[in-house]
């Protein structure tokens, strides 16, 4: 009922115990609360808030328009429905190394369990296009001293994003996953790799945790949990994939009601009003009023 009752210091120090498990962590991207109540109920690891979909939720491009306020505020909206930890978004933090360390605390405030930062220059672009611009190594180690420096709670994931293997190849990629590892991230984000090998190369130049980026219509081959668990990745999100399906099934939708003149050739794909008061837990406010629930659907 209402909220998740695990205080987010408790789901950090839970999401760095199973990081060390050696296990792949499977984390599906919300595209609001209710996508991400569902990804709790159907028993993945974590909750993954994607830059992508919160700037395409307001029907703008990934191009970091976005303002921190925007993103702590929906991100901390999704984290609190979860029990889960919720990784989120931060591009490229929000301005200079002084705003990343505002981010941080803004972003454990909101219940998040930890947030990536990038080293793509602003106006950053999504990740799997063509034409992206990085920073020089220092200012991006600049921007994770920051990100450490800032947190409060030292179970606070910062996770360093690289975008340089379409700009400096696979080994500058490597070498900037080291350099961001030694400067104090917990885990490397190696954007846009091509398959396995890639990862695995990655995976070999840092001891710390690397996260692997499933997004459709990318560079990256589609890579299943095993393979990816094969190659030493600890996490794996799958950023837009809720709200491309949902999209897809909503484009269909009106173009059907457009036709028919009716969506009743729908109803069997829809979700059931049921199924919806079921995972919006009307049985639990019930047995705190009980003349809320007192309806047959
Ligand atoms: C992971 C990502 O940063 C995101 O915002 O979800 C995007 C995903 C996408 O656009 O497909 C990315 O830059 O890879
Ligand atoms: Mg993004």
């Amino acid at each position: 009922m209402l909220h998740a009752r695990t205080p987010a210091h408790v789901r950090r120090a839970a999401l760095r115990a199973a990081l060390c498990s050696g296990r792949l962590l499977r984390f599906p991207g919300a595209f609001n609360p209710l996508s991400a109540v569902l990804i709790t109920e159907l028993g993945f690891d974590g909750i993954y808030v994607s830059g992508a979909v919160l700037s395409a939720d307001l029907a703008l491009p990934d191009i970091g328009l976005t303002t921190l306020t925007e993103i702590a505020g929906r991100a901390g909206q999704i984290a609190r429905v979860s029990d889960l930890p919720a990784l989120v978004d931060a591009d490229t933090g929000f301005g200079e190394p002084m705003n990343v360390a505002r981010t941080i605390q803004i972003l454990e405030d909101a219940g998040l369990a930890g947030c990536h930062i990038e080293d793509q220059v602003n106006p950053k672009r999504c990740g799997h296009l063509d034409g992206k611009t990085v920073v020089p190594v220092e200012e991006m180690v600049r921007r994770i001293r920051a990100a450490v420096t800032a947190r409060r709670d030292e179970n606070f994931l910062i996770c360093a994003r690289t975008d340089a293997r379409a700009v400096e190849g696979l080994s500058g990629a490597a070498d900037r996953a080291r350099a961001y590892a030694d400067a104090g991230a917990d885990m490397i984000f190696p954007e846009a790799m091509a398959d396995a090998g890639e990862f695995e190369t990655v995976r070999r130049a840092v001891d710390v945790p690397i996260l692997a980026n499933m997004t459709e219509f990318g560079k990256s081959e589609l890579l299943t949990t095993d393979t990816l668990e094969s190659a030493g990745v600890s996490v794996v999100i799958y950023p837009v994939t809720l709200l491309r399906l949902a999209m897809g099934a909503v484009e269909d939708g009106l173009r059907r009601i457009r036709a028919d003149g009716t969506q009743a050739g729908l109803v069997d794909r829809m979700q059931t009003r049921a199924r919806l008061y079921e995972l919006l837990d009307y049985p639990g406010y019930n047995a705190f009023d009980t003349n809320i629930f007192n309806f047959r659907i």
